[in-house]
């Protein structure tokens, strides 16, 4: 279970990029993390994983307050993170990447598998370097092959639907639903895709750096925002289509 605890994050010149968040993610929950640009979903999203650190609060995974942990040993701890803009590496090839993530050797069996699930083909892809000649989606897709590689307490994705094809999307959403099944881990997914919302148990809604709101899908799915809708739920929509917050 992660609990993060009044979490503030801001930066010189900015400094309410995130403020006073209280979050309870369960063990076995996907809880989808949405909102308008610039909100401060990513920045979650790093808080969580100690890509960044948080100027206030406490952040405990499994009853260990982690909130002193640099992102290495966030990682030890059983945090798997996919970014939002892949690293890319050069000289690394796909399967060391994904034998670094798992933290063994692969079976060849394994490796097809874990890029199967990703929407690609392990013969094309399980040699190749894992550099700048990728395109946005194939290095996307491996990275969240990375991910799912680890045995993880706590997955956390942003946007891991940017720059991914339709059919390959549909891929991605049976990853989500597998690991939603497995009820073994807590997930977190950043997205603005409808798709994705609706396979979360909750949503959590940022906007402007706050928790606008954290509820059943049910209930928080029909208070979005969907262009002229919007009209038909104005009186509990949570963010207009502009971006804005109802007043
Ligand atoms: N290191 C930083 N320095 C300055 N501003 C930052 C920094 N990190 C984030 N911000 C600002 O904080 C706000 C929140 O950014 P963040 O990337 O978390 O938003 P987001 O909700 O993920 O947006 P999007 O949906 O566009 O990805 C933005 O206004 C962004 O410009």
């Amino acid at each position: 279970m992660l609990e993060l605890q009044n979490i503030g994050f801001g930066v010189p010149g900015k400094a309410d990029i995130l403020k006073n968040i209280n979050l309870t993610i369960k063990t076995g929950e996907t809880v989808v993390v949405t909102g308008p640009n610039g909100g401060g979903k990513t920045s979650l999203a790093k808080v969580i994983a100690g890509v960044a650190e948080a100027t206030a609060g406490r952040i405990i995974l499994d009853g260990e307050d982690i909130s002193d942990l640099n992102i290495t040993d966030r990682a030890r701890t059983g945090i798997a993170y996919a970014f939002q803009q892949p690293v890319r590496f050069k000289g690394l090839r796909t399967r060391d990447l994904l034998n670094l993530s798992a933290g063994r050797e692969l079976s060849e069996e394994e490796l097809a598998d874990l890029l199967r699930r990703v929407g690609l083909q392990a013969k094309e892809y399980v040699d190749r370097s894992v550099d700048t000649k990728l395109s946005g989606g194939e290095i996307k897709r491996i990275e969240i092959a990375g991910v799912m590689a680890r045995d993880a307490k706590l997955f956390v994705f942003d946007e891991p639907e940017a720059g991914i094809d339709l059919w390959s999307f549909n891929s991605l959403i049976d990853v989500f639903n597998d690991l939603r099944e497995n009820r073994r881990q807590s997930t977190v997914i950043i997205s603005h895709q409808e798709r994705i919302l609706e396979i979360a148990d909750r949503i959590a809604v940022i906007v402007k750096g706050e928790l606008a709101a954290f509820g059943p899908t049910a209930e928080i799915l029909p208070r979005l925002a969907h262009g002229p809708e919007c009209q038909s739920c104005s009186e509990t929509c949570l963010v207009n289509h502009e971006g804005e917050e109802v007043q």
